[in-house]
């Protein structure tokens, strides 16, 4: 259960940079239900800069766009546009941007909530799954140190195929120690790949089975949240030993990632009861700290022996929650679990990610 958090939470006005994207647009949905956050400002590429919102973008969503929000004017991702308007921002910019245009609004003393992957790995940003590391957030007073900063900071989450591994893995690890190695393949939705994306015909009555760059993310990402904060929370060190290999493959299928998942744990390995009893009881730091749009479970232990599916079960807690199933034992000792795992790709994996760090940001105090 999400706990009501003692601490008044103070009304915050924020940005989208890259509005008008797949994950733009989900920021535009999840932010216009949001009790403390007003989204005031929108930003795209200079294609889209000056027009209406709903002129510029080609709103996707089963959800009618929000007046108010189709009638904001786009503006270019400057911090100079925004500055005046905003709290902070989130960005959802397409990469071969976010570096440059992410990097100068942290330079603008502006604190950014990043999806993209350019500086996910740097030694002094977070890269933060909310239900699985909030505590990497207090690297926070660090990084805003070393860039001479008042307010500002910059926090990233993770690769979408990386959240559905980690928040499982976490529980688990809670209860049972480190693991040695996993192997997963991924099925991945066709809105992982922005939008147009991937065309019609080549997704349709197929499956693609590589995705550009996305297998050396699984083990370097995934390593880094599960690792720790130390040295008074100055640094942060990758989960020692762990070895993750991967398949990443597209899918034809909308929104919701599938993870099929063998592990070996380092030490001893928990029955299959065990295991499902530990996942089942996972309370993350989301739900302690009482984050607004925290799960009510984070993980959700499925015994059906044809689920999780991503059509069924990626809108679990509104998208926020991870729903695993088919948890059984690897006969032949390679691996000692094997599991799949389905996740909201845009929500937890995505926007929702980064509107929960937002949240458990005011929360510790750091927004
Ligand atoms: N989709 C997903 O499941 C996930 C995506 N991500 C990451 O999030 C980011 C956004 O992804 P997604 O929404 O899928 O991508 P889209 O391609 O759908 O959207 C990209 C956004 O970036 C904007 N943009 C492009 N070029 C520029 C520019 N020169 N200056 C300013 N803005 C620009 C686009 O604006 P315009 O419309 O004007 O072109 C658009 O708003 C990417 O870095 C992606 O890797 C991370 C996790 C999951
Ligand atoms: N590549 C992922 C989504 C994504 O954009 O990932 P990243 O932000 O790590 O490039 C997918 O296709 O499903």
């Amino acid at each position: 259960m999400p706990v009501e958090s003692s601490k008044p939470f103070p009304k915050k006005r924020c940005g989208v940079l890259g509005a008008t994207g797949s994950v733009g647009q989900r920021f535009i949905l999840l932010l216009n239900d949001h009790p403390h956050f007003t989204l005031t400002a929108v930003g795209a590429s200079p294609r889209s800069a000056g027009k209406k919102f709903s002129a510029a973008a080609s709103w996707k969503q089963g959800i009618k766009l929000p007046e108010r929000i189709g009638a904001l004017v786009v503006k270019s991702c400057t911090p100079e546009e925004f500055k005046d308007e905003v709290d902070f921002v989130f960005s959802g910019l397409d990469s071969d941007v976010a570096g440059e245009t992410e990097l100068a609004f942290l330079q603008a003393d502006i604190p950014v909530f990043s999806n993209s992957k350019n500086y996910r790995l740097d030694p002094l940003v977070p890269l933060v799954v909310p239900t699985v590391n909030l505590n990497h957030l207090d690297l926070i007073p660090h990084q805003r140190r070393y860039h001479n900063l008042k307010q500002g900071f910059q926090v990233c989450n993770s690769n979408c195929a990386v959240i559905g591994m980690v928040v499982p893995f976490r529980a688990l690890m809670d209860k049972f120690g480190p693991l040695e190695r996993a192997s997963m393949i991924t099925e991945q939705a066709v809105s992982g790949a922005g939008y147009p994306g991937v065309s019609s015909l080549d997704i349709f009555d197929n499956i693609v089975p590589y995705i550009k760059g996305e297998e050396e993310k699984l083990g370097a990402e995934s390593r880094k949240i599960l690792g720790s904060i130390q040295d008074e929370n100055t640094k942060l060190s990758d989960a020692e030993g762990l070895l993750v290999d991967g398949t990443c493959t597209r899918v034809p299928v909308i929104d919701g990632h599938t993870h099929i998942v063998s592990l070996k744990f380092a030490k001893s390995a928990p029955s299959v009861e065990e295991a499902k009893e530990a996942l089942r009881s996972y309370v993350s730091d989301a739900q302690e700290l009482g984050c607004p749009s925290a799960p009510e479970i984070s993980i959700e232990v499925m015994e059906e022996d044809d689920r999780p599916q991503p059509r069924l079960d990626k809108d679990k807690g509104k998208g926020y929650t991870v729903s695993v199933g088919r948890v059984r034992k690897v006969e032949n000792g390679a691996y000692d679990l094997k599991y799949v795992a389905v996740s909201h790709n845009l929500v937890i994996g995505a926007a929702g990610g980064s509107i929960l760090n937002a949240e458990a940001a005011v929360l510790k105090g750091y927004l």
